[in-house]
């Protein structure tokens, strides 16, 4: 692992059992997230970007699921590595919060339905934030720490009578007041509006979009090196969407932390990621950097998901749809998957799986018309021919 890369997956596969087979939701993928970057992973609905997601911090449930292949290995400080799929679970749960967090697309699952919201919350800072809660609460950082946590612990549960008779009253009063506010303020970030009535409320007393920016405001409060947000302002309002990924922007570049961000919108991957990974049936077909992505696509998916972006001006009924539907997962034949929605598909295309092939510096594709005819064995008849994109400097 270099010294610069966070995490690496590797020949992660993830299948699930169901009535009718072996559902290969995820498919041999690979990729690194380097510190401090974001990758994005595109694709439509079902492709396998959630179980990606999810694989990473080990919450696939077993069974149904299970990790048939690979490895998910997280950098160490100490220049150790850390594979999420093989470690006890004693390790993982460490992990997750602290160095790892995730939003999720469901807010329901991140969020306890015994504590208020301030409670977790408070946790949370008291947990990951505490420097900044103790400078705010003007208190010297070596004789308070202990205290601090007690109170979080309180905050999340613990009794009152305990915290007390650990702690000395006033600087319990002074830390008690800056939690508040820390997390206060974290709320009203997300536009919570009168975050005190929030954080007496249960999460059931909340609707999605309020649940949806308590997570994201525990999520970040972590302040993590690796931060996986699946589709985390879906259901949300353009304004707020927008103040959100600038919330996450923030903290990156606070904390230098690294994200996955996976999304249906290119123009999110557009404006925030560095790399973006695009996922096809299980399967990632394209990588490389974003901008090399987006103006010259190689694969025919790509293409097919950029050409079907609305523009400014563009009549109904104009736009390109992608025809087909994405193909069954369940034992899939071992071709190109998306050979049944291609215009450039050829007999090479159902008769194996393309690999990953760089068609330039830091980028790559899954796609027969970048092999070449003798590699693949096949006649150069039944290869499917090669086109050129705009800007596309691949041969
Ligand atoms: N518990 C499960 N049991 C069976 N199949 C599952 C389970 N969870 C996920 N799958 C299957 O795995 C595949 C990938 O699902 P996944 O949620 O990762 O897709 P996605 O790309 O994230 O889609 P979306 O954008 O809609 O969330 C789907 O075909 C789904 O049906």
């Amino acid at each position: 692992m270099a010294d610069s890369t966070l995490l690496t997956v590797e020949d992660l596969s993830v299948h699930f059992s169901t009535s009718r087979g072996t559902a290969h939701a995820v498919d041999r993928v690979s990729f690194s997230i380097e510190k401090g970057e974001t990758l994005a992973l595109v694709g439509e609905t079902g492709c396998g970007k959630s179980v990606t997601a999810r694989s990473i911090l080990k919450l696939v449930p077993e069974p149904p699921g299970r990790y048939a292949s690979g490895s998910i290995r997280l950098a160490n400080p100490d220049g150790s590595s850390t594979d999420m799929l093989a470690a006890p679970m004693r390790e993982v749960r460490a992990i997750r919060g602290e160095r790892i967090s995730m939003i999720f697309q469901d807010p329901g699952k991140a969020l306890n339905p015994a504590l208020t919201i301030g409670r977790q919350l408070a946790e949370v800072f008291g947990e990951h934030r505490l420097g900044m809660i103790l400078e705010r609460a003007g208190l010297d950082p070596d004789k308070a720490r202990p205290t601090a946590r007690r109170i979080a612990q309180q905050r999340a549960g613990a009794t009152r009578r305990r915290v007390y008779s650990l702690t000395n009253r006033v600087t319990s009063r002074a830390l008690q007041r800056s939690i508040d506010e820390a997390v206060m303020a974290a709320l009203a970030d997300t536009g919570i509006p009168n975050t005190r009535k929030i954080m007496a409320s249960y999460p059931h007393e909340l609707s999605g979009g309020m649940k949806q920016r308590v997570m994201i405001a525990q999520a970040l409060a972590c302040d993590p090196d690796l931060l996986v947000a699946d589709e985390p302002t879906t259901a949300l309002d353009v304004t707020i969407q927008a103040r959100i990924l600038e919330l996450i922007h923030e903290m990156q570049q606070r904390r230098g932390t690294a994200i996955l961000y996976i999304t249906h919108d290119l123009s999110i991957v557009r404006q925030f990621a560095d790399r973006v990974a695009v996922m096809y049936a299980g399967r990632i077909v394209e990588s490389g950097r974003a901008i090399d992505v987006l103006t010259a696509p190689q694969h025919p998916y790509t293409q097919g998901l950029l050409a079907a972006i609305p523009r400014p001006g563009t009549p109904r009924g104009q736009l390109e749809a992608i025809p087909g539907s994405v193909p069954q997962l369940i034992d899939p034949p071992a071709q190109c998957h998306f050979a049944s929605r291609c215009k450039w598909a050829a007999p090479a295309c159902s008769a194996a799986v393309p690999r990953l092939l760089a068609v330039r510096p830091m980028h790559e594709t899954a796609c027969f018309r970048y092999e070449s005819a003798e590699s693949v064995g096949m006649p150069q008849e039944d290869m499917p021919a090669r086109i050129h994109h705009e800007g596309a400097t691949a041969e």
